[in-house]
């Protein structure tokens, strides 16, 4: 036996718990099932690509593990344990957090008095600002401009802070890219990447797989409500390729 074979004999590699993870998770809009058995894991301080086309399910899968939605079977766990039937309120506390497609904000509201209402989650205003002006200076120079008249990327900035101010363990992302330019897109990301770094786990849903796999740890493709594949970006990326162009 090498010494790195009896190293190995002694510490055996476990993989980290999933921070968050559906386990066959079946979930519909009444009589109709759109979720058939989902199973997703995302790993602590990863990022998670959900992609696939329209209606495949995405937005349902996100809103399930904010606590959005009711599953009809499977389990929903973190941290290892199972929380089915949570509250987005509980859900929060464990420190989900998420920003739902569409943004989330509040159009007739400023920037501060939009962060000005996330803080009923401890942090002060003056705090929320600090954070939120450091990361986007654009913010700052808006701060009394209307959200709702701010452009696209601004709102998801705002958007963005806001979701930070509880600094949750786990960021749900719908469709980030949603009516962005492409190089808006790309900063976004570029943002969450570093995000990341510092720890963060996020679950980012997104139809335009070339916008997140660059930076995303792992992917996993879902179609007609079924995760149908999980892998490393690079599997991902030639598994949509050949769906997409027949390869
Ligand atoms: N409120 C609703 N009532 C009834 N059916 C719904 C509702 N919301 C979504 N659906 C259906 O559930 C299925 C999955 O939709 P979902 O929004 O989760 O997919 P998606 O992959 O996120 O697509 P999109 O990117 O368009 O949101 C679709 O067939 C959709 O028509």
């Amino acid at each position: 036996m090498t010494m790195t074979e009896q190293q190995a004999d002694r510490e055996p590699v476990t993989e980290p718990e999933p921070l968050l993870e559906l386990v066959d998770v079946r979930a519909g809009y009444g009589a109709i099932e759109v979720l058939h058995g989902v199973n997703l894991a995302l790993k602590p301080g990863s990022l998670l690509a959900l992609l696939g086309p329209n209606g495949g399910g995405k937005s349902t899968t996100m809103r399930v593990c904010a606590g959005l939605h009711p599953i009809t079977g499977g389990e929903l766990r973190y941290a290892g344990r199972t929380v089915n039937g949570i509250s987005a309120q509980d859900a929060a506390r464990l420190g989900v957090c998420s920003i739902p497609e569409g943004r989330g904000i509040f159009p007739n509201l400023t920037v501060r008095e939009n962060l000005w209402v996330a803080t009923g989650t401890g942090a002060t205003l003056a705090e929320l600002e600090e954070k939120a002006y450091s990361r986007f200076p654009v913010l700052g120079r808006r701060r009394n401009q209307l959200a709702g008249s701010m452009s696209g990327g601004e709102q998801q900035m705002l958007a963005l802070s806001r979701a930070l101010a509880t600094d949750p363990a786990v960021l749900l992302l719908d469709e980030l890219s949603m009516g962005l330019a492409p190089m808006i897109v790309s900063q976004m990301y570029q943002t969450v990447a570093e995000l990341v770094a510092g720890g963060l786990s996020v679950l980012v849903a997104e139809q335009f797989a070339r916008a997140v796999l660059p930076i995303a740890d792992s992917a996993a493709l879902m179609l007609h409500g079924r995760v149908v594949a999980t892998g490393t970006p690079e599997e991902i990326e030639a598994r949509l390729a050949d769906d997409y162009l027949g390869g």
